[in-house]
């Protein structure tokens, strides 16, 4: 069985390692870094940014903890080297994985040309290669307004700032959802004064009320100003920065200017045309629940299938459709249930959830029972200093299974993995209450939560 697979993002490449193992003759397409753009050019910097952050403002807790006061100061150059070193190892594990694999990979471009033919553009010239299954795996790229020309200085994106050529004094942050407000906390940490267009009337608009509102509190605390209800429509630059102007009149000038309004699909220049694949108004190719496109033997899975745009999905994704290309799905397989995926959002304090909101629950008219426990009463949250926030646990008031939760507070993004275990596996809140817990550690909070 042939398999190629265009785009050696998160979907890519553990489709690729998957299928391999099983036995398929698996050749990977790839025109930037194995491991992907999105993933390696956006995701991992930031957090790779937002953690050295993170050591900043812990120096400036240090009184706090007992010592007399640390000064630290960020050193960009460092600062850049760090970042593309652990790029550069995580884009050198996957090849390692994927040769041992027997994974051809192919540094090149890739576009169909028929249902089952691929063209690649290499540089050593053009070639075609014949196939029996095909993944289009070719992920997203940020996207920018029509009215902005990004120059990587004073105007960016976010693939622009790991770091940008200087810490901008004042930030203008366009766009509030997961992407934006990391960006707020990224460069507040370090010391920028940031301003955030939010076009709504609340960050994070898809997020539970409760959530954003204890993230917008902490924002506002730490001199964020949040210009709301605001649809940023142009810009202006001069000598010494740059001014964005609302479609509510309002001007917000700054040093520097960063987009964070989201992705576009990398789908045009695929051949999708020439292969029949259908693509929908916004790019993305429609899947079914096997990730299955239009057609039958050609799969769409990450950002450009338009789901859950998430590398933890996308790898997921990518397992699912090398159990499916290889006829396995019919054994032990379980569908990819989106709902259930849990998912961080790397602020101070994180935020993370999983399945059932409780909003979205109250929408539905579902009934459920809410327990909430905050920090402020945890051993753990007390001796690191940080007891901000709470554990939010839903579940199903007859029979006590877990439906979702979301936490807010520090290691949120490693707490919210036992909730997603609870939601995956149909555990009940006592299953939580009766596990005995490290103590005295924030999961503690977890069975309090579940009590
Ligand atoms: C700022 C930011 C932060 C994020 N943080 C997180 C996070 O904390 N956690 C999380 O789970 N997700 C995060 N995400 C989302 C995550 O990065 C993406 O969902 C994930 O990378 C998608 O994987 P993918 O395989 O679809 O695409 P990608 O990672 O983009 O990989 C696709 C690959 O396809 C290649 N390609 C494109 N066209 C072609 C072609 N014609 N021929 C050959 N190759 C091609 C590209 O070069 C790219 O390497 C973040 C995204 C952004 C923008
Ligand atoms: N920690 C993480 O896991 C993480 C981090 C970043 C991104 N992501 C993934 O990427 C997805 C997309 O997030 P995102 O924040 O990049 O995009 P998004 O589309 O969710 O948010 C963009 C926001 O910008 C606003 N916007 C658009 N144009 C605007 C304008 N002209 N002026 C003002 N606001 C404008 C939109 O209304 C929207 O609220 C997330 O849902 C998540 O799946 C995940």
């Amino acid at each position: 069985m042939k398999f190629v697979i265009i785009g050696g993002g998160p979907a890519g490449v553990e489709a690729a390692t998957h299928a391999a193992r099983m036995g398929a003759e698996v050749v990977l397409i790839e025109r930037d870094i194995v491991g992907g753009a999105a993933n390696l050019w956006d995701c991992i910097p930031s957090k790779a940014m937002i953690s050295t952050g993170a050591v900043l403002a812990l120096t400036k807790r240090a009184e706090k903890m007992g010592l007399m006061p640390i000064t630290a100061q960020i050193d960009l150059d460092s600062l850049k080297s760090r970042v593309s070193s652990i790029t550069g190892r995580l884009a050198a594990s996957k090849m390692a994985l994927l040769k041992s694999q027997g994974v051809t990979i192919i540094n090149g471009v890739g576009r169909m040309v028929s249902p089952t033919r691929i063209q690649v553009e290499a540089e050593d010239g053009i070639r075609e290669i014949e196939s029996d299954a095909v993944l289009l795996s070719t992920g997203s790229r940020p996207r920018i307004p029509d009215w902005a020309v990004v120059d990587g200085q004073r105007i960016l994106s976010t693939r622009d700032a790991y770091p940008p050529p200087v810490i901008p004094e004042h930030l203008i942050v366009v766009g509030s959802g997961v992407t934006g407000v990391e960006f707020v906390h990224m460069f507040r940490s370090f010391g920028s004064k940031v301003s955030l267009i939010v076009s709504r009337q609340q960050v994070l608009p898809a997020k539970d009320p409760e959530v954003a509102a204890a993230l917008e509190a902490d924002f506002l605390e730490s001199g964020v100003k949040l210009y709301k209800g605001a649809r940023a429509i142009g810009l202006k630059q001069d000598v010494d920065g740059v001014s964005i102007e609302c479609d509510d009149q309002r001007v917000i000038s700054g040093s520097h200017v960063l987009f964070a309004i989201g992705s576009i699909p990398n789908s045009d220049s695929l051949g999708l045309d020439a292969a029949g694949v259908y693509v929908d108004r916004s790019g993305h190719i429609p899947v079914d629940h096997h990730c299955v496109t239009n057609l039958r033997n050609i799969y769409a899975a990450g950002d450009i299938s338009g789901k859950l745009p998430l590398a933890s999905v996308a790898s997921m994704q990518g397992r699912k459709v090398a159990e499916h290309a290889l006829g396995l799905d019919s054994r032990t397989h379980r569908h990819l249930d989106y709902e259930k995926a849990a998912s961080a959002i790397f602020t101070e304090p994180e935020i993370a959830d999983v399945g059932l909101a409780e909003a979205e629950a109250f929408a539905l008219g579902r009934k459920i029972r809410v327990t909430k426990v905050p920090f402020a009463a945890n051993a753990r949250a007390l001796i690191d200093g940080d007891s901000r926030g709470f554990v939010k646990i839903v579940s199903d008031p007859a029979t006590g299974v877990v439906l979702g939760g979301s936490i807010v507070g520090h290691n949120a993004a490693e707490l919210i993995s036992v909730i997603a275990l609870a939601v995956t596996a149909h555990l009940k809140v006592n299953d939580i209450v009766e596990s005995v817990m490290v103590h005295p550690a924030l999961a503690e909070a977890l069975a309090d939560a579940a009590e």
